[in-house]
């Protein structure tokens, strides 16, 4: 279908060491469409940030095929893959990783500098105003990250993620850190940016926060073992490449 970004076929990792092998994901099957907000929910040690750091290409799977908008990364030297994370994926951490030695302007300059170097001083300024202002922090933009509030902080590792205009956003426990209401207005802004267009996939063990997605994924012991999309509002599914026996479907 043309506008799948991601696609994961199969994909299985495991991880051995001298006394024991861990089957961290078995066999999971994953399409996911431009505009998707997608959530994988699950208890600890199910295999989350796993799957994330496979999706993210931090990592590699053991088996199994990942495309990205079509394009085979699975078996991608380590020099390829790092180029196609940089273009590609945004990252968002419980860590909000911001460098205080750079104003919240520079800090989401940064990858644009750092990625894109054919890019005029005139053009970085465009981008970094636009995504300053989606987070609502064109007010903050000389601070220092110390100088600001943790949701701020993570609003503008949001507009550092997106500066590029990545395929996909990856978005680990974005409220970790937060208190309740930093947490919610993080939240409500990541559904904010998905409603304009932006495709997510969160990682995150607050039920009421996986609930915001549009695709409700569950993970338990390594399998995807529930889904919970709206056929409607949803279009990210798990795939129909004999994913379904591995899916119980909860009706809604
Ligand atoms: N580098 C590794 N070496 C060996 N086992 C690992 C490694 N990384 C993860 N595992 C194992 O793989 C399984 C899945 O781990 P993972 O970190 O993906 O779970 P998780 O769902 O993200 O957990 P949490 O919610 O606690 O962060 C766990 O049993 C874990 O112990």
């Amino acid at each position: 279908m043309q506008d799948i970004k991601i696609q994961l076929k199969d994909i299985t990792k495991m991880f051995a060491t001298d006394e024991m092998e861990t089957h961290a994901l078995r066999g999971i099957d994953l399409s996911i469409r431009a505009g998707d907000y997608v959530s994988i929910a699950g208890p600890s040690g199910c295999g989350k940030s796993t799957l994330l750091a496979i999706l993210g290409l931090l990592d590699t799977p053991t088996s199994g095929q990942y495309l990205i908008e079509g394009k085979d990364v699975a078996g991608m030297s380590l020099a390829q893959s790092a180029s196609i994370r940089n273009e590609k994926i945004g990252f968002v951490f419980q860590a909000f990783n911001l460098i205080d030695e750079l104003s919240v302007y520079d800090n989401i300059a940064l990858p644009l500098r750092y990625r894109n170097k054919t890019l005029s001083q005139s053009e970085i300024d465009a981008r970094v105003a636009k995504w300053l202002d989606k987070v609502e922090m064109g007010h903050r933009a000389r601070h220092r990250p110390s100088q600001l509030s943790g949701g701020q902080q993570q609003r503008v590792a949001i507009a550092r993620a997106l500066v590029g205009e990545p395929a996909i956003l990856l978005v680990d426990e974005p409220t970790g850190n937060l208190d309740s209401t930093n947490g919610d207005i993080v939240m409500e802004m990541l559904a904010q940016l998905n409603r304009e267009g932006t495709t997510l996939c969160m990682v995150t063990h607050d039920q009421r926060y996986a609930d915001m997605a549009t695709t409700k994924l569950h993970l338990m012991d390594g399998k995807m073992v529930r889904t919970q999309a709206e056929p409607e509002i949803a279009y990210s599914q798990v795939s129909q490449l004999g994913a379904y026996d591995r899916v119980e479907q909860v009706a809604a």
